[in-house]
């Protein structure tokens, strides 16, 4: 499905992407790399272009500024980053495995074909097309989107009342915000306060979140300029590194499922 900001022009600004280890948190095991995912010698998934990553710090600032009402001092835990359209291509037939799973459908029958397409048109609600063409790239293959949530001091993930990737209204921001107005003292009204929380806090710092997805924002991609009313965006599709990888992991002391 064609998103309305495809047709934004791109300019490449050719920013290099950099590590977010060691600045911020992020998931161990990567989710994706656990499930085979093909990354090849492409890389860290845990990279995104330089500036993208000095407008997180600033969201991260400002979330040591606004402790949750539970759990006190916020910091960020990143889910996702730098993605390549391989393992773009990967995740959707993932997906689309797993909600098949979830519903008790057999893709392989013909009789369940108007089911699967229903289970694709879904799931490409949430999953971005894995476009080879260069006009129109998946979202993280630019280095400017992440998926992130919010962890405590120990690291760990706070309850944002819907999963990760999930497929499902969960999922859409406002999921919680009619009961969360009904009743100011229920989950809801907690997990809604917190998606609002992580909303601000990647707002002031320059990034737009996905219509669709509470964990998903980013800065300079098509995505970004069309919300934001600019007419070009300044990252385009950037490959993984494979020398890079290969040079950073000699002088590693522990091998990397990355490299
Ligand atoms: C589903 C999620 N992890 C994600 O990244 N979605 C965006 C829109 C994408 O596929 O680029
Ligand atoms: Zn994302």
């Amino acid at each position: 499905m064609r998103r309305p900001w495809s047709d934004v022009a791109i300019k490449e600004c050719g920013e290099p992407l950099q590590s977010l280890r060691g600045t911020f948190l992020c998931l161990e095991p990567h989710p994706y790399a656990k499930l085979g995912a093909p990354y090849g010698d492409q890389g860290d998934p845990f990279r995104l272009r330089a500036s993208v990553i000095a407008r997180l710090v600033r969201a991260q600032n400002q979330l040591i500024q606004h402790p949750d009402p539970e759990v006190g001092p916020l910091q960020l835990l990143v889910l996702d980053a730098w993605r390549p359209v391989s393992v773009q291509a990967f995740m959707i037939e993932h997906a689309i495995e797993e909600e098949c799973g979830r519903r008790g459908l057999n893709p392989s029958k013909p009789q369940w074909q108007t089911a699967l397409d229903e289970v694709k048109r879904e799931v490409s609600r949430f999953w971005a097309p894995p476009s080879e063409d260069r006009s129109m790239p998946p979202p993280h293959s630019t280095g400017a989107a992440i998926d992130l949530t919010l962890a405590d001091q120990r690291g760990a993930a706070l309850n944002m009342g819907g999963a990760f990737d999930a497929i499902g209204s969960e999922s859409l921001p406002d999921h919680h915000a009619s009961a969360a107005k009904a009743n100011p003292n229920s989950p809801e009204a907690l997990w809604h306060q917190r998606r609002c929380s992580l909303h601000a806090a990647m707002k002031q710092a320059g990034f737009v979140r996905h219509p669709n997805e509470w964990w998903h924002f980013s800065h300079g991609d098509q995505l970004w300029a069309w919300t934001v009313a600019e007419s070009i965006a300044v990252y385009g599709r950037v490959d993984g590194d494979a020398c890079a990888a290969a040079s950073s992991s000699a002088t590693r002391s522990s091998p990397s499922r990355f490299t």
